[in-house]
């Protein structure tokens, strides 16, 4: 046990999804994986570990924002030992050929600051994605027909911009969509040598205000998880 998670030494996977939303962790436990079993109930943070085609996953919620994700992608990674993170989250479109319940696939992941930013001080590290992975899910997802788009993403420290400036200067650099907590998971993958991707669904478009209701950013979202876990057991 940890101070977040509840698990037992043993009971959490190598490999973990992490969705923001708790109740997505356990809608893709239940409709995914066989013999799930909730392997986390602290603060409400659902995790279940189970099976998909053979392979041992958990599918554990980071909560929302950099901060959050942090504490689960530390105790998961130290004090659990989990070797492939793979958040699957929903995002908000920055460009006009993104649509809503499209994916997205980050390759790296701008901020203006995560909670690592105490190590980086003056220098703007560029956090990225593991590429074994990113090829794999691309695969994954072009086999499955799933409109997807790979690039850069802002992981934002808000949910309600403030600064159309910078929304502007993000849409016009062509970064692709909006979320709050890839840049964190990818910069303690890289401090631990652990392999990490963000798979994103769009549920909201920035430019044209369109957006999905709450019921289905927590279960609609089927594609992106078989996205990732195709990716997670593909051999590269
Ligand atoms: O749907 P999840 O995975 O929570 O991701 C997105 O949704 C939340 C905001 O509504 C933030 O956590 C953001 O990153
Ligand atoms: O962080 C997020 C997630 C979904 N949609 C947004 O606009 N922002």
């Amino acid at each position: 046990m940890t101070v977040h998670i509840g698990a037992k030494p043993g009971d959490i996977a190598e490999t973990v999804l992490m969705p923001g939303d708790p109740y997505r962790a356990k809608w893709a436990a239940e409709t995914f994986l066989t013999d799930a079993v909730c392997t986390n109930e602290v603060r409400g943070m659902l995790g279940f570990t189970g099976m998909w085609n053979g392979n041992r996953v958990t599918i554990q919620g980071s909560g929302m924002g950099m901060p959050s994700m942090s504490i689960y992608a530390n105790e998961l990674i130290k004090d659990y030992n989990a070797q492939t993170l793979i958040r699957i989250g929903s995002c908000g479109a920055m460009q006009d050929e993104t649509k809503v319940r499209d994916v997205v696939l980050a390759m790296t992941a701008c901020s203006s600051g995560t909670p690592s930013d105490t190590i980086f001080k003056e220098v703007n590290y560029a956090p990225v994605c593991d590429f074994g992975l990113l090829q794999a899910a691309h695969a994954a997802a072009h086999k499955r027909g799933t409109r997807t788009h790979v690039g850069s993403i802002y992981s934002s420290d808000t949910f309600y911009a403030e600064r159309n400036d910078l929304t502007e200067q993000m849409i016009r650099h062509g970064v692709l969509a909006v979320e709050m907590e890839a840049a964190e998971l990818y910069i303690l993958a890289a401090r631990y040598k652990r392999r990490a991707l963000a798979v994103m669904t769009v549920s909201d478009h920035i430019i044209t205000g369109e957006a999905l209701p709450s019921d289905q950013r927590e279960r609609s979202f089927g594609d992106m998880v078989e996205i990732a876990l195709e990716a997670a057991f593909t051999k590269v």
